[in-house]
């Protein structure tokens, strides 16, 4: 009898909301502001965000906890059509990742017109079945709100000529943040039931190694995108902390390598007597003194791997 009564009783009062924990992935073009958004989301830089189109190579995680929820972002790489084995490699990775999250969210910039890039993409998108998918407006505070609304109703068409049903059409601003908070409220529902998938205060679980690659890679690129656009791999060789230090004044030594694809290449990432090499490292040394928290010393080693992004080989050592 007491047995029945607890069971009425419990299914009688308000049921407390379930905590919810998954992933869902940003795609898009490159540059649609899917780190940006990310970063935003997670409130903190963890992902790498630059001018230039396809930065983010490597999958990166950001985290948002809540009482209630735990989102997990995962940040693929653009899709983009293969001309590499690189290029493959990439677009499986953002295939395998969209298969496997809780939803997806499809961000299309405010401030341009949906075009052959956003399209591709979005005939992906529609072959997908099992995720939801949310499209996001990005950047709307490039936009008036007649721009906006137009953009609103061209990704409905989008979406129904496509056969894509959308979860939200959802704008946002990541740089005014504007509908940021609301973008998560709306992404969460969509995520199962269950508990938190990893330890409060994990804002990424990219190792360490990795971030730091790509903080040298993007000031490596800094000023040269137009001459070396894809043709750069940064691999962290080394981290050890200096032996011999005073316990309050420690040093960690970082030996990374930079790879480029030809040896002509080498005078521009090193510039004139080491200067730019050196400013390179000044820029990520600081970088990785902010994320790591401790004084580092910065070893950079320019070297040619040819033909990288055709290499199988080469490829899975640098990670891909
Ligand atoms: N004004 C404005 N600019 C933004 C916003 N979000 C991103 N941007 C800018 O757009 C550019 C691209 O943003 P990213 O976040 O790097 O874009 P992405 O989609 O991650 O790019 P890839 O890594 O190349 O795929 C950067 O210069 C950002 O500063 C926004 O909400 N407003």
């Amino acid at each position: 009898m007491n047995a029945m009564s607890v069971r009425t009783q419990s299914s009688e009062q308000p049921a407390e909301a379930a905590h919810r924990a998954g992933f869902a992935c940003f795609v898009g073009r490159p540059n649609a502001g899917k780190s940006t958004l990310t970063n935003a989301l997670v409130g903190q830089k963890v992902a790498i965000t630059a001018n230039q189109p396809q930065t983010t190579r490597h999958t990166v995680r950001g985290i948002v906890h809540r009482p209630d929820a735990q989102l997990i972002l995962v940040d693929t790489p653009g899709l983009h059509k293969p001309r590499t084995l690189l290029g493959e490699r990439l677009n499986d990775v953002v295939r395998t990742t969209w298969a496997e999250v809780d939803v997806i969210g499809f961000c299309l910039p405010a401030n341009e017109k949906i075009g052959p890039g956003d399209r591709f993409i979005a005939k992906e998108l529609a072959g997908i079945r099992k995720s939801p998918k949310v499209a996001i407006v990005t950047k709307t505070d490039l936009v008036d709100s007649k721009t906006l609304a137009e953009q609103l109703i061209a990704i409905d068409q989008m979406g129904k000529e496509l056969g894509i049903e959308w979860a939200q059409i959802v704008p946002v601003s990541a740089t005014a943040n504007k509908q940021v908070d609301l973008l998560a409220d709306l992404l969460i529902p969509m995520l199962p039931e269950g508990p938190a998938l990893y330890p409060e205060g994990d804002l990424t679980d990219e190792p360490e190694q990795i971030m730091i690659a790509e903080f040298i890679r993007e000031a490596a690129l800094e000023g040269v995108r137009d001459e070396l656009p894809h043709s750069i791999a940064v691999v962290v060789e080394e981290m050890l902390p200096r032996e011999d230090r005073p316990a309050d004044k420690p040093l960690l030594d970082i030996h990374a390598n930079v790879y480029i694809e030809r040896p002509s290449q080498k005078g521009i990432i090193i510039g004139p007597k080491g200067k730019r090499l050196k400013e390179v490292g000044i820029k990520s040394r600081r970088q990785i003194e902010a994320l790591l928290g401790t004084p580092v010393f910065l070893d950079l080693h320019v070297k040619v791997a040819k033909d990288w992004q055709r290499d199988p080989k080469q490829l899975r050592r640098l990670g891909f």
